[in-house]
């Protein structure tokens, strides 16, 4: 429909006068109110196409149920909502003109913001956003776009669940059994939106704001890219480049709050927005950057800053204020809330109660989906808990209110207009993101001195291997002769049955040497227990279906197409952020082209120095036309998806051929299967997993270099071990970690490192895992694979070998850049094949452990290792 052509339409009170703007969900424009006599802006919701007449109601009542509980929110950060109602079929919001922009013209205009305002703007976000949460309400689509600035610097956030209403209506036209299509920019979109099939709460607000955050600090969003998919991909699986390293200005701290609210994981973010605010302006004023310079609230249209007052002014707090009544007229500034005590609460059309108090005594409308209400003890209430509390003085009541369920199903952006149509897109894989209980700090543990492997956050205490190696050496029992690198058949498989009990004899120390008794950690003691918490991001559960509703435009019959092609995981660096990759799946043609004629370079040669320059010409062009096509097919999908949501441009769909229909459901397929098959994806350039931190003491774990590094200092022999904490994970999965010594002794065979997984505590004093590592050293070096249990008493090694070979030419000996390797391990069950640089070693079964904790190992005094490029696969 042409928005022009609805000037001087009269809707309910108000007479369309100009057209002020058009976005994906509708077109706003400047009308004139008869009742109460003021000019106002309407937003009316444009559908893409007619919708039958079923479509029509439901989309409409979908409307008067969001717009209701939007309207209910009372904030003078919050755009009210002075009216709404339906015409013709067309659905439209009243609301008060405001004359300033939007935060994104400002952010175009100025870029990157001094840190008072910066925190002026935060605040005020923070503030709505809260007091929307608090009533059940998630906006879903927290952008500057959507944030509407008063001339004198105020902020107001509108379009309050709006993207729900107008994504919902597209599922329902397009026929699709879950999926919801977010419109606009990925820009500032939180991972599990992009991931789709999940529900998201609040925190994917928070994570909105934070990209805003992220924005004002540095006059750049978190991640760009030429295409959606790219931003959207890095939002799901790349860290942030460090804001520091483009504001230097900024504390350290603030920058750890802004990685915080950034988190992957939504267990990993602030579980309140004021909460993430407090903490940013904390971080700021405690390293001595000054917040009061600038003018505040003066009325000054020039210095644009607006001291909020509601969650931040306990005397707005007493009080309800009557924002839904304020004017503003064009051109006008928005006058300050003070609201009268004992203020009448507002009505809206329809007899809607616009009080937040009458709010507070009502559960929300039902909403299409429910979520369990928010447990207001699982959620805790800040010191600050009275910047909560209603204008009626009572906190609003968590556990009446209920969260609104999102959309679900696959992101889409509204990019590329020229699209075609007739396709459709299944739900992504089902994300859940874990409850807020589980959200729980942990605290760095101080390892005991005389424990031999220190886990910090908490582990128990292997010996080393040097000491275990030498036992074996000494009393003949460490396995024969290695075999020879390369030679894959020659897997040494050691049966489950290898290490049981009365076997592990054979693992024994000399019983006549006393010092080879060791001390085990005391795990009674709180400290040394693993760590607890947060999750791994994209943890997609495995149930993403690569089924895709195709739609015939011309009989409008969705028939399902099933993705049966091999993909292929391949990492794209992304440019302008060195060390940073994006990872996708390529489609694998069965048959290789040219796979006759071709000869391929044996693994040998493929490790070959002096065959690296070639390699390396082929690999560069191997990535690059990986690249291009990734490109191609995301570009594709996006076309299709921002058609959808583009209606000026529906007409041109038609004419989809049907090989680009099928390019572009492999590619939506690809886009599916990549989040469904990547478990963890941590590049360890930041701390986006909670790994350990340990900046003092004879271990130390930093995230450093963009990598993240574990350094043994410790002169007792104990290992350093890190571990991914909380989560587990259970076979089949493909474990991968690249490694770079920074520092380590060569000389000797106690100079160690590599992965862990598997690892487990069963009971107090008793750790468990499987290591798959190197012994880095020029003589003697050896690949190691290795099971540890501690449960067979203090004179047992708990060490046992389940196979070991002689470092090979793949693998890449000394320090520094130049000399990075990496390891994986494919777990299936009792089976296990282990990888260097891209060679296979070997395999091996096992029975001993099938789930548990990852992470990864550091042995002798002296080594440094920088980990990067971690990453879990399904099998
Ligand atoms: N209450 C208002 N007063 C004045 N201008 C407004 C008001 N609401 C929206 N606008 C302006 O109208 C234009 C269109 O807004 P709209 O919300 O439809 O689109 P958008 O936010 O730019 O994009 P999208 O809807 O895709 O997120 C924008 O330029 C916005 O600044």
């Amino acid at each position: 429909m042409n928005a022009e052509a609805l000037i001087g339409m009269v809707l309910g009170t108000c007479t369309l006068q100009k057209l002020i703007g058009q976005g994906g969900m509708g077109a706003v424009f400047l009308a004139q109110q008869s009742r109460p006599r003021r000019q106002v802006a309407v937003k009316v919701l444009l559908p893409m196409s007619p919708l039958a007449p079923n479509q029509q109601a439901a989309f409409l009542e979908r409307f008067r149920r969001e717009t209701d509980a939007a309207a209910s929110l009372v904030h003078p950060n919050i755009m009210p909502v002075h009216e709404y109602g339906e015409r013709d079929g067309l659905a439209y919001l009243v609301m008060p003109y405001i004359s300033g922009g939007t935060l994104r013209d400002e952010l175009e205009r100025e870029g990157s913001m001094p840190l008072a305002k910066v925190v002026n703007y935060l605040e005020q976000m923070a503030a709505a956003l809260s007091v929307a949460h608090d009533c059940g309400v998630i906006h879903r689509d927290v952008k500057p776009a959507n944030i509407l600035e008063t001339p004198e610097g105020r902020l107001v956030l509108s379009d309050f669940g709006l993207v729900k209403i107008v994504a919902e209506g597209q599922i329902q036209q397009n026929r699709l059994t879950g999926a919801g299509v977010p419109l606009g920019t990925p820009d500032y979109m939180a991972p599990e939106q992009v991931l789709g099939g999940a529900e998201v709460d609040a925190r994917a607000d928070i994570y909105s704001l934070g990209c805003i955050l992220y924005h004002m600090i540095t006059g750049v969003t978190p991640f760009s890219g030429d295409m959606p998919m790219q931003v959207a991909m890095q939002h799901l699986h790349t860290p942030p480049p460090s804001p520091r390293s483009l504001r230097p200005d900024l504390p350290p701290a603030a920058e750890q709050v802004m990685l915080r609210v950034l988190a992957k994981q939504p267990t990993d973010r602030y579980v309140r927005a004021v909460d993430f605010a407090s903490a940013f302006r904390a971080a700021l004023t405690a390293a001595g950057v000054r917040l009061n310079d600038m003018p505040v609230d003066n009325g000054a249209a020039d210095s644009r800053m607006f001291k909020p007052r509601s969650l931040f002014d306990p005397m707005w707090q007493k009080n309800a204020p009557a924002v839904a009544t304020n004017e503003l007229g064009a051109g006008a500034a928005m006058p300050p809330v003070q609201p009268a005590a004992n203020a009448e609460p507002v009505m809206g059309q329809g007899g809607v109660r616009h009080d937040i108090v009458g709010q507070t005594s009502m559960t929300l409308p039902s909403f299409s989906g429910i979520l369990p209400p928010l447990d207001a003890a699982a959620t805790p209430i800040p010191p600050d808990a009275t910047a909560i509390q209603t204008p009626g003085g009572a906190r609003f009541g968590q556990r009446k209110m209920s969260l609104l369920r999102t959309m679900d199903g696959l992101s889409a952006f509204a990019q590329q207009p020229s699209a075609p149509e007739q396709l459709e897109f299944s739900p992504a894989p089902v994300y859940e993101p874990a409850g807020v209980a589980e959200l729980e700090s942990t605290e760095l543990y101080t390892p005991p001195a005389n424990m031999p492997i220190n886990v910090p956050n908490a582990a128990p205490a292997p010996s080393t291997f040097g000491e275990w190696k030498k036992r074996n050496s000494d009393s003949g029992l460490m396995g024969g002769s290695s075999p020879e690198a390369g030679s894959e058949g020659n897997a040494f498989a050691a049966a489950s049955t290898d290490f049981q009990p009365a076997n592990a004899n054979y693992m024994m120390p000399p019983q006549n040497d006393p010092s080879k008794t060791r001390v085990l950690p005391d795990l009674n003691n709180e400290q040394n227990k693993p760590a607890t918490t947060t999750g791994a991001l994209t943890n997609a559960q495995g149930t993403a279906a690569l089924m895709i509703p195709v739609t015939n435009e011309k009989n409008g019959q969705t028939t399902t197409m099933k993705l049966t092609q091999s993909v292929k995981v391949i990492k794209v660096p992304v440019a302008g952020q060195p060390g940073q990759y994006m990872t996708g799946l390529l489609p694998v043609l069965s048959q290789p082209l040219d796979s006759a004629s071709a000869t391929p370079p044996t693994e040998e040669e493929v490790y070959d120095p002096s065959f690296k320059g070639k390699l390396k010409r082929n690999m560069m062009a191997i990535v690059l036309v990986a690249a291009a096509v990734i490109l191609i097919f995301a570009t594709s999908a996006f076309w299709i998806v921002g058609a959808r949501s583009r209606m000026q441009n529906a007409q041109t769909a038609a004419g989809l051929s049907a090989t680009d229909a099928t390019a572009t459901t492999v590619a939506q397929a690809t886009t599916v299967a990549q989040s469904a098959n990547i478990i963890l994806a941590d590049s360890l350039s930041t701390n986006n997993h909670n790994w350990p931190v340990a900046t003092k003491g004879a271990q130390l774990y930093q995230f450093k270099d963009g990598a993240y590094h574990i350094a043994n200092n410790d002169s007792n022999q104990h290992s350093a071990f890190a571990l991914l904490p909380d989560e587990t994970f259970s076979s089949p999965f493909v474990y991968s970690l690249t490694m770079q010594e920074a520092k380590g002794d060569d000389g000797t065979f106690d100079n160690q490192f590599g992965i862990v997984f598997h690892y487990n505590a069963p009971k107090k004093g008793h750790s468990t895992f499987y290591f798959f590592g190197v012994a880095s050293a020029k003589d003697n070096g050896e690949y190691i694979f290795a099971k540890y249990d501690d449960g067979f008493g203090a004179d047992v090694t708990p060490w046992s070998t389940l196979w070991h070979q002689k470092l090979g030419k793949e693998y890449h000996l000394g320090h520094g850049a130049k000399f990075t390797n990496t390891l994986k391990i494919v777990v299936n069950g009792k089976n296990f094949t282990l990888y260097m640089n891209g060679k296979k070693l070997a395999s091996a079964q096992d029975t001993s452990f099938s789930n548990g904790q990852i992470g990864m190992l550091v042995n002798l005094k002296g080594t440094e290792i920088a980990f990067s490029n971690l990453m879990l696969t399904k099998n």
